[in-house]
This record gives C-alpha cells, sequence and structure tokens, in this order.
C-alpha cells in the first residue's frame, strides 16, 4: 500500500475471502460497533474479519474525533487492503460530518473497489453510537445503498460496572449506560478477568439498563457471528419477531442510581396515528413529559408493536433519540387481540405516566367523551 498515508490501531484487519457479490439495488447492511475504552472492540473486528463467513466485509476505524485537522480520512479494509477516502469535516463532530460526506465516501469507494457485502463501523470508546446510527437510519429512507442493521456495544466484564455507575459532573447520562441503551446487543467481554459472582452483577446490571438487549459473553470478542451479524434490528419484515420479543421485556429495577431504565406497558385497543405522532414527538422532542419529581424524561431507544384503526397489519414503532419510525408490517392481528406494546429505554422514565398518557391521549376513543 504504497503512497496511501492510514491511521490504522496497533493490529490492522486481516484478509477476508471474496465469495459472494451483490446484486444491483440490493442493500449493504452497516453493523455498528461500539463500547467503552478498551472494552475490545479492534478484538471483535479482527476476529470477525479473520472468521469464515463468506462475506466481503469493508470496515470503517472512526477515530474522527481526533486530532485538530480539517480533513480526516475514512480508512476502510476490504479484502485485506486498506483504502482511504478523504472527508471534508467541518467540525470535527463525526455524526453532523459523516451525515453529510461520510456515506458519500463510502458510495465513492463501492464505486471505485467494488461492492461490499457488509460494513462494520467502530466507534470510539466515547462516542454516543446512537447519533452515529441515526445517520444510516435517515439517509436509508432517502434511498441510500447501506441500512442499518444493528447496533453492537461490547462491554469489558472487570471494569464495565465501574464504567456504567460512574457519575458524570454535568449530570448528563455517562457514555458507557448510553451505548447499552441503544444497542441491539451487548457483549460481555474479557470474561477470564472475572468470577462468576462478578459477571452476574455486570449482567444484571446490562440488563437493568436496557430490558430489550441481547446479551453474550465472551473471552477475546470471540462470538458466534450469526448471533452478531444480519441482526435486522430495524427491519419491519421483523415484526413478528420484534412482537414476540416485546412480551418478553420486564421493567427494570433501579439498579443503578440516576441511571438509564427500561420501563414498558401494554394496552389493548386501536390507537389514532395522529395522536400517537403528537405522543411520540411530545415525548422525543418537545421533551413535555416529566416524572413526578419534575425532571424531564428522555427516551434513549424507543420499540413498540401498535394497531391502527382500521388496519389489518401490525405497526412496527423504532426510535433512536429524536427519530423515530412507524412500519406496517406483514403481520396480521387475531381478531380481538390488538395489543400495543411499548418499551421505553431512557431516563426519568415514570412508567404510570407513561401509560396513562398513552391510554387517556391515544387509544382510540380515548378523546370522544
Ligand atoms: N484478558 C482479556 N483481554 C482482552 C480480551 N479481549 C480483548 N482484550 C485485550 O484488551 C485490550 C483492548 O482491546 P481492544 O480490542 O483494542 O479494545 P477497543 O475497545 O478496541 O479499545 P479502544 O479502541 O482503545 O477503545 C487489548 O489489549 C486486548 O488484547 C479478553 O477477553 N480478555
Ligand atoms: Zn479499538
Amino acid at each position: 500500500m504504497d503512497g496511501m498515508v492510514i491511521e490504522e490501531e496497533d493490529d490492522c484487519p486481516e484478509l477476508v475471502p471474496i465469495v459472494t457479490t451483490l446484486g444491483p439495488g440490493e442493500q449493504i447492511p452497516v453493523t455498528i460497533i461500539s463500547g467503552y475504552l478498551g472494552a475490545g472492540k479492534t478484538t471483535l473486528l479482527n476476529y470477525i474479519l479473520t472468521e469464515q463467513h463468506n462475506k466481503r466485509i469493508a470496515v470503517i476505524l472512526n477515530e474522527f474525533g481526533e486530532g485538530s485537522a480539517l480533513e480526516k480520512s475514512l480508512a476502510v479494509s476490504q479484502a485485506g487492503e486498506l483504502y482511504e477516502e478523504w472527508l471534508e469535516l467541518r467540525n470535527g463532530c463525526l455524526c453532523c460530518s459523516v451525515k453529510d460526506n461520510g456515506l458519500k465516501a463510502i458510495e465513492n469507494l463501492m464505486e471505485k473497489k467494488g461492492k461490499f457485502d457488509y460494513i462494520l463501523l467502530e466507534t470510539t470508546g466515547l462516542a454516543d453510537p446512537g447519533a452515529v446510527a441515526s445517520m444510516f437510519w435517515v439517509d436509508a429512507e432517502l434511498g441510500s445503498d447501506i441500512y442499518l442493521d444493528g447496533i453492537v456495544t461490547v462491554i469489558d466484564a472487570k471494569y464495565g460496572l465501574k464504567q456504567l455507575t460512574e457519575e458524570k459532573a454535568d449530570g448528563l447520562v455517562n457514555e458507557a449506560a448510553r451505548q447499552i441503551a441503544v444497542a441491539d446487543l451487548t457483549i460481555i467481554n474479557k470474561t477470564d478477568l472475572v468470577n462468576e459472582e462478578e459477571l452476574a452483577q455486570i449482567r444484571e446490571a446490562v440488563r437493568s439498563v436496557n430490558g430489550l438487549v441481547k446479551i453474550l459473553e465472551s473471552q477475546k470478542s470471540r462470538v458466534d457471528l450469526s448471533e452478531v451479524l444480519d441482526l435486522h434490528s430495524f427491519d419491519s419484515t421483523n415484526g413478528a419477531h420484534l412482537a414476540e420479543k416485546l412480551q418478553l421485556v420486564k421493567d427494570s429495577r433501579p439498579h443503578l442510581d440516576k441511571s438509564i431504565l427500561t420501563v414498558t406497558f401494554e394496552v389493548a385497543g386501536d390507537l389514532c396515528e395522529d395522536a400517537l405522532n403528537i405522543y411520540i414527538q411530545d415525548l422525543l422532542w418537545e421533551k413535555m413529559f416529566k416524572n413526578k419529581e419534575g425532571q424531564p424524561m428522555t427516551v434513549i431507544r424507543l420499540k413498540g408493536i401498535v394497531s391502527f384503526a382500521g388496519k389489518a397489519h401490525q405497526v412496527m414503532l423504532q426510535g433512536v433519540h429524536e427519530l423515530y419510525d412507524l412500519n406496517e408490517t406483514p403481520q396480521l392481528w387475531e381478531e380481538n387481540l390488538r395489543i400495543n406494546r411499548l418499551v421505553f429505554i431512557g431516563r426519568n422514565l415514570d412508567k404510570d405516566i407513561l401509560q396513562e398518557q398513552f391510554i387517556s391521549k391515544v387509544l382510540e376513543g380515548a378523546n370522544a367523551n
């Protein structure tokens, strides 16, 4: 790779056999790999790249936050070689800059080097993966070549609990908790460094933050790749799967003080679509919902299956930060069994208030009297 300046981590991703090729019009999944400093993200990337998987994988090593240069390169490893595209960063903030030209860079690269089957994006340890996720999500709607498959968060079994409970001086949610809150999958890594009791503690802490997330455990980030790739976490064709999953979610016990929690409820009946939009916007955008202490509720992740009057199909609700989406799924409601299920992950959430508002404002016929 003479002549190429590439920012690389100590261990470069390795060769991946080229086996499959994409047909035209097929979208390429992006998995975001997040996790606190040193948790094992790069180890996971390298593991994925060297495992046998018949995929042509591009890796974006994202060190955008660092340095002051206005231009940064996007390092992409593909088939054992590293390529780079130059990005013009206006303010050094990944989510703002990449939104405009990161996807463009990926698309340019694919034009030049041929399509990839899969993209892995490693965020820096302090990044908010939700912000990165939202940029792929928005662009998917604009007919991008790329779609967000899932957010995977690697957790350090030994230091994860400490990182999770660290309070930030400004009262903001700490990054480690945020990374778990938005995740579709978490991997508790470095289990060799803890005993069974410590492992149970971190498992419980993760579960208390995110009641929906799948939890794997690993050493050296070695996990079954079929549990990590192709999750289709945001895919409405996966509605049946989500509906099943939501039924199993429980409210989390307030485990970590002032931390992020999961709350869930179900309400039978049909909803008014406009009223649901207002409810969600009041919650996510206007921050109008307050808990009993008067603190505004902050939702980091939102999922649900809802029933709209007159629609035979189930509708999937997805939210990450301030973005949300309602999409019809192929799944049909059973007669008289229309049950709306919602899961909220965030801070200062009060289940009773959320549910009361939902019943009084969103349920069909609620406003009639
Ligand atoms: N004991 C132990 N060490 C591990 C394990 N997995 C990874 N490591 C080590 O932990 C260190 C950090 O791993 P990385 O994969 O670089 O972590 P990272 O999340 O990419 O780190 P940053 O990019 O710096 O935030 C490395 O020295 C790894 O070899 C494990 O399961 N057990
Ligand atoms: Zn790394």
